[in-house]
């Protein structure tokens, strides 16, 4: 059981559309984007790589993350970018259990197969699917969650998107300079610190990056220099926007490694008539040589420092720093049935673990009597307060600190809840936590998780503690990508059968 003190964006781990950032060389990534059958898009592949050789493989079933698993020379090898039933060549660079192979040549092709439309996609490390049609990566998440789900249970048929496309309505794009010493902003290669540059991401909402292409245009005529990792010279790291769909806020965070900022009034001033939809602009400050993105230090540049969204029918204001789901069409089917599934009569004490800017517990406060929320980003916190305030709700209180802690204190005061909703970071909850559920004894427990992986781990711990699981939902909340979301309803073993 892993012990969870600051984890705070749990959506996908990846490199682009998270703060992780794989490994430290930054440049731009090499090579010419190639739609359609992917081609030595790795460095290995790229360079020969360690003992590179030509395979003929036939795709057996796909990997939780969405790679083709292949038999070779009796090891498992996973290929990028390969499909069930499709046979190919493949470049293997690597022995060993898993070994690592590049996709070269497709040469009998899967139904399923379709062609990728962003023509970064075999560089870039930000989606995994697109070579995959929207059905099959419908059943593709349906397998995934069946699969990890069966101890407890056949899952509901998955809910997906009708347009899986410019959903995301926070995207981060890292600046640097390509080898003309030209401005560049873009994404970054796949398990590398290469930045693609590129003018569109097909998941971000396009105005998002319209933003971002201005702000590259506009560096040269301000000589605003782009960090460079490698000497640490430099000022502008990323630009990262957060869009209230609902509100049509839009918030535009300049990541800097340096809170001097030359020009600052004249460059604001252009932004804001090239864009006069930007609401909000900040500076951040990160000097450090570290994965994550955001700095600790802030200064509000103009505009009130956050945004607003509307999910379930209240106003949510949203910090740069905070948690916020970055699937709003998504998240309100998602936040539709976790209410269902906790079946709320009005007078509950419900706890609302891990509970971010207070979305989900503020719904809840609708139809309980009360709710606790605790979270432990203290920016997210402080919006849960505001939020509560300005939707009028009164029987919502958030408490800043580990919720496992939290619950532990909770069981050791002898105090009860009737329903914890918890959604817990990628990496799920911690046994301080699941062990004080078990104290507690609350009546029903609804998990939601966007790492199936790390739910069953916990649906285990708690269906062995007296708890049994009656009801699972995935979600299709991150398309073109393999990470899914589900949410599980578990009820304490005497009301097991009774929904
Ligand atoms: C997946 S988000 C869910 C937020 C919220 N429920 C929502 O739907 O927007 C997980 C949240 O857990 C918070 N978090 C991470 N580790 C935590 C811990 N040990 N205790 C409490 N909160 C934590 C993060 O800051 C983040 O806001």
């Amino acid at each position: 059981m892993s012990k969870q003190k600051n984890r705070n964006d749990k959506k996908p781990a990846q490199s682009n559309h998270q703060s992780g950032k794989p490994n430290k060389k930054q440049g731009p990534a090499k090579g010419k984007p190639k739609g359609g059958n992917p081609k030595n898009s790795s460095p290995n592949a790229r360079q020969g790589g360690p003992k590179a050789t030509t395979a003929k493989v036939t795709c057996s079933r796909l990997t939780n993350e969405g790679k083709g698993l292949v038999e070779w020379e009796g090891k498992q090898l996973e290929v990028a970018h390969l499909l069930p039933g499709e046979t190919a060549e493949v470049r293997v660079s690597k022995k060993g259990r898993f070994g690592d192979a590049e996709l070269k040549r497709v040469l009998h092709q899967s139904e399923d197969r379709v062609e990728p439309p962003c023509p970064y996609y075999e560089q870039c490390g930000g989606c995994q699917l697109q070579h995959m049609s929207n059905q099959a990566q419908g059943q593709f998440k349906q397998n995934t969650v069946d699969a990890l789900m069966k101890p407890f249970g056949k899952p509901e048929p998955i809910l997906t998107m009708d347009h899986p496309y410019d959903y995301r309505n926070k995207s981060q794009m890292a600046i640097g300079r390509n080898k003309d010493r030209q401005v560049i902003g873009g994404l970054y290669a796949q398990n590398t610190h290469q930045i693609i540059p590129m003018d569109r991401c097909l998941i971000h909402d396009p105005k998002a990056d319209e933003i971002v292409q201005t702000i590259k245009g506009m560096m040269k005529s301000f000589k605003m220099q782009p960090y460079n990792e490698d000497t640490g010279q430099g000022f502008l790291r990323h630009v990262l926007i957060k869009v209230g769909q609902t509100s049509g806020e839009i918030m535009v965070v300049l990541v800097a490694a340096s809170p001097i900022f030359k020009g600052k009034n004249n460059f604001i001033t252009a932004l804001r008539k090239a864009h006069p939809e930007i609401t909000t602009l900040l500076l951040n400050i990160n000097k450090r040589n570290t994965s994550a993105v955001l700095g600790d230090q802030e200064k509000v540049l103009f505009g009130k420092g956050t945004i607003t969204d509307t999910l379930g029918g209240m106003t949510f204001e949203i910090s740069a720093k905070s948690f916020y789901q970055i699937n709003p069409a998504q998240t309100e089917k998602l936040y539709t049935k976790a209410i269902e599934m906790a079946n709320l009569t009005g007078k509950e004490t419900v706890v609302d673990a891990y509970s971010g800017i207070g979305t989900i517990s503020l719904i809840a406060s609708q139809k309980a009597g009360s709710v606790m929320g605790v979270e432990l980003n203290q920016d997210a916190v402080r919006d849960a307060i505001r939020n509560s305030k300005r939707n009028g709700v009164k029987n919502a209180r958030f408490y800043q600190g580990d919720a496992g802690e939290f619950m532990v204190q909770m069981a050791s005061r002898g105090e009860k809840a009737d329903v914890v909703l918890m959604d817990p970071p990628r990496s799920g909850s911690d046994e301080a936590f699941l062990s004080s559920i078990a104290k507690l004894k609350p009546k029903r427990v609804v998990y939601v998780s966007c790492n199936p992986e790390t739910q069953a781990r916990d649906l285990k711990y708690l269906t062995k503690h007296g708890y049994a699981v009656e009801a699972i939902q995935p979600v299709d909340m991150f398309p073109q990508t393999y990470h899914v979301e589900a949410v599980a309803k578990l009820v304490r073993k005497e009301k097991a059968g009774k929904r």
